[in-house]
C-alpha cells in the first residue's frame, strides 16, 4: 500500500544506461583498432608492394583495406545511435521529475529559483548526450594504445610523440580550467537576463501604459553588455585553445615525419614506418581535438547536470504515503510558525486553534500582518517552522501531493486561471472529471449561469492566465474551482475583492453548503460581507495571533482591528 519511491536524480538516469554504456565502450576499443587500417595499408604499400613490385598484393590489400573502412563506418553509425537513444532514454526518464521540479521551485525556492530552469538543463544533458561529443570521450581511453605502438615502432618516435601529447593535454586542462568559470559568469547573467524580460512581459500593460518600456529596455541592455562580453571572452578563450591545439597537432605530426626521415636514413626504420607511425600520432590526438571542440557542450552539459542534481533534490518533497485516508474530522494547529519559502524571516508565529468538520473560519487583520502566510502554510505551500498543521491528527505532508488535491481547495488572492477551457480549470485539468462534477461546483460557486452564457458555455478557451474573463469572472471560476471535487478543507483568499453583490451572496451560499456538508472554511477577509458565514475567527496583527474564538462572542469583546476595519464593534456592526 505504501510506496517508496526512488529519488530521481540524472546521474540515476544514466546509471540505468550502464549496459548501454558498456557496449558503446565495445564498439569503441573495435572501432580504435580498426582505425590502424589506413597506418597498416600504408606501412604494407610502402614496405612491402613498393619494394616486391606485387599487383596482386596491391589488390588484396586494397580489398580486405576497403572491407575493413566499411565495417568501422558501420560501427561508428552504430556507435552515434545508441549514444543517441541513450540521451532519449536519459530525457524521457526524466521528464516528469524534471517538470515536476519546475512547478515546484517558486514553492521551495521563492524569489531563489529565478534563475533555475531544469527543463532547458535537462534539454542541454540531452543535446550533449546525442552530440558527437560523448564519442570522443569514449575515444580517448585508447590514446596509450596508440601511443605504444609508436613506442614499439622506435623509442626516439614514441618520447617526440609522447612530449607532443603531454603539452596538448596540459592546454586542454588549461582551456577546462579557464571555461570553467566563464561559463558560470554567462549562465549567472543569462539567468538575470530572464528574469528581467519575463517580469517585464507579464507586466506589459503596466509598462505600456506608464512608458517604462525605454527604461526597462535600458536595463536589459546593462544586463546584456556583461553578458556579451563574458561570451565574447569564452568563445575567445575556446578558440584560441583550439587552434593552438590544432597547429601544435599539426606541427607535431610534421616533426614526427622529419624525425622518421631522420632515422629513416640512418635505416634505423623503413619508409613504411616512418609514414605510418605520423598517421598514428595523428589518430592519437584527434580525439583530445575533438574532445576539445566539444569542451564548451560538455561543460554546458556537466553544470546542468549539476544543477539538475541538486533541484531534483531540492523539490523531491513529495515523501507522503499512498494511501492515507482522507481527513474528515477536524484540523488543529499547534503553535504554528511559517516563513516565505527559503527565507530566514519569520513572517507568522504563534498560531494555535482547533476547527472541526463544519466549521467556517474568518481570519482578519490589517494589511501587511499575515494573513495570507497563513493561508499558504494552511494548504501546505509555505513550510512550516514550528509546530504542526493537523488534519485528523495527520501533517499535511504526510499525503502525497497529488492525494492533497483530494481534500484541500484552494482560492489564492490573485486567482490565476490555466490556458485551456472553463471545464478544464473547474476540474483541475482532471481527465477523468464527469460533467456532473463539474456543474456541481459551479452551481456551488455561482457561476453556473455565467458559464453558460460564455460563447461555447463550459468548452470556452479562456486563454492564458484567463486572459479572456475579466477579475470577478476569474475569481468565480476559481472559487469553483477550489470548491471541485467537495474537498474537506477550503481556504479562500479574499475570495470576494471582485465580486458584485451577486457573487458575495453566492459566495456565503457556498461556504454555508460546504460547512453543512462537513467541510472546513477558511475565508481570508478584508471585507466584512464574506464573514457572514463563518462562525469562528481568528485576528492575526503584525505576523502573530491576536485572538482566536467564536465569532459572535470575539466580536462584542474584541475592537483592535484596523485597516477596513477599524474596530470590532465596527466589523460586529457590519457582520
Ligand atoms: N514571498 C515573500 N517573501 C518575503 N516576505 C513576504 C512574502 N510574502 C509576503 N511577505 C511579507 O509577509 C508579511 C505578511 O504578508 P501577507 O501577504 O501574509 O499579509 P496579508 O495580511 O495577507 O496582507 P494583505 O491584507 O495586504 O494581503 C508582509 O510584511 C509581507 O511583506
Amino acid at each position: 500500500m505504501f510506496s517508496n519511491p526512488v529519488r530521481p536524480s540524472v546521474s540515476g538516469a544514466i546509471r540505468t544506461c550502464r549496459s548501454a554504456f558498456v557496449g558503446i565502450f565495445i564498439v569503441s576499443a573495435v572501432l580504435n583498432v580498426l582505425m590502424l587500417t589506413g597506418p597498416i595499408f600504408m606501412l604494407q604499400v610502402y614496405d612491402r608492394v613498393l619494394a616486391s613490385g606485387s599487383v596482386p598484393t596491391l589488390l588484396v590489400l586494397s580489398a580486405i583495406t576497403i572491407g575493413l573502412y566499411g565495417l568501422s563506418g558501420i560501427l561508428d553509425i552504430l556507435r552515434s545511435k545508441a549514444l543517441l537513444r541513450v540521451s532519449m532514454r536519459v530525457y524521457t526518464s526524466l521528464t516528469n521529475p524534471v517538470l515536476r521540479a519546475n512547478i515546484r521551485l517558486p514553492v521551495m525556492l521563492g524569489g531563489k529559483s529565478a534563475g533555475l530552469h531544469p527543463n532547458r538543463d535537462l534539454d542541454t544533458i540531452r543535446r550533449f548526450l546525442g552530440s558527437p561529443g560523448p564519442s570522443s570521450i569514449f575515444d580517448l581511453p585508447f590514446m596509450p594504445f596508440y601511443f605504444l605502438l609508436i613506442f614499439v615502432m622506435h623509442s626516439a618516435l614514441g618520447f617526440l610523440a609522447l612530449a607532443g601529447g603531454a603539452v596538448i593535454f596540459l592546454l586542454v586542462v588549461f582551456n577546462e580550467y579557464s571555461s570553467r568559470t566563464t561559463t558560470k559568469e554567462v549562465g549567472q547573467t543569462t539567468a538575470a537576463q530572464s528574469k528581467v524580460m519575463e517580469t517585464a512581459r507579464r507586466n506589459a500593460e503596466v509598462v505600456g501604459a506608464m512608458g517604462m518600456t525605454g527604461r526597462l529596455s535600458q536595463r536589459y541592455g546593462e544586463l546584456v553588455t556583461p553578458y556579451f562580453y563574458a561570451q565574447q571572452q569564452a568563445t575567445d578563450r575556446s578558440n584560441f585553445y583550439s587552434s593552438t591545439i590544432k597547429l601544435l597537432r599539426m606541427m607535431l605530426q610534421s616533426a614526427m615525419l622529419g624525425l622518421g626521415a631522420y632515422l629513416a636514413i640512418r635505416q634505423e626504420i623503413s619508409g613504411g614506418v616512418m609514414i605510418a607511425s605520423s598517421i598514428i600520432m595523428a589518430r592519437a590526438l584527434s580525439p583530445i581535438e575533438q574532445a576539445v571542440s566539444h569542451w564548451p557542450s560538455f561543460v554546458a552539459s556537466r553544470q546542468a547536470m549539476g544543477r539538475l542534481n541538486q533541484v531534483l533534490l531540492q523539490c523531491d518533497v513529495d515523501r507522503g504515503l499512498q494511501g492515507l485516508p482522507l481527513p474528515k474530522g477536524d484540523l488543529s494547529i499547534e503553535e504554528m510558525a511559517t516563513s516565505a519559502p527559503a527565507e530566514p524571516v519569520v513572517l507568522l508565529q504563534d498560531v494555535a486553534l482547533t476547527l472541526k468538520a463544519g466549521d467556517g473560519l474568518g481570519v482578519i487583520g490589517g494589511s501587511g500582518s499575515g494573513k495570507t502566510s497563513f493561508a499558504r502554510a494552511l494548504v501546505g505551500v509555505w513550510p512550516v517552522l514550528k509546530g504542526a498543521i493537523r488534519l485528523d491528527g495527520s501533517t499535511i505532508d504526510q499525503w502525497t501531493e497529488d492525494e492533497r488535491g483530494r481534500f484541500i481547495g484552494y482560492l489564492p488572492q490573485d486567482v490565476e486561471l490555466f490556458d485551456g477551457t472553463v471545464a478544464d480549470n473547474i476540474a483541475r485539468f482532471d481527465k477523468d472529471a464527469d460533467v456532473v462534477s463539474i456543474v456541481a461546483a459551479a452551481k456551488l460557486a455561482g457561476v453556473h449561469n455565467l458559464v453558460a452564457g460564455l460563447p461555447d458555455g463550459y468548452n470556452t478557451m479562456i486563454g492564458d492566465g484567463g486572459a479572456r474573463l475579466s477579475a470577478g469572472q476569474r475569481q468565480r471560476i476559481g472559487l469553483a474551482r477550489a470548491l471541485y471535487g467537495n474537498p474537506f478543507l477550503i481556504v479562500l483568499d479574499e475570495p470576494n475583492s471582485n465580486l458584485d453583490v451577486e457573487g458575495e451572496q453566492a459566495l456565503s451560499r457556498a461556504i454555508l453548503e460546504v460547512r453543512q456538508r462537513g467541510g472546513i472554511v477558511v475565508v481570508v477577509a478584508h471585507r466584512s460581507s464574506a464573514l457572514l458565514s463563518v462562525n469562528k475567527l481568528l485576528i492575526i496583527q503584525g505576523g502573530r495571533q491576536v485572538a482566536f474564538g467564536d465569532k459572535d462572542q470575539l466580536l462584542t469583546n474584541v475592537s483592535i482591528l484596523n485597516g477596513s476595519m477599524q474596530s470590532g464593534k465596527a466589523l460586529a456592526n457590519a457582520v
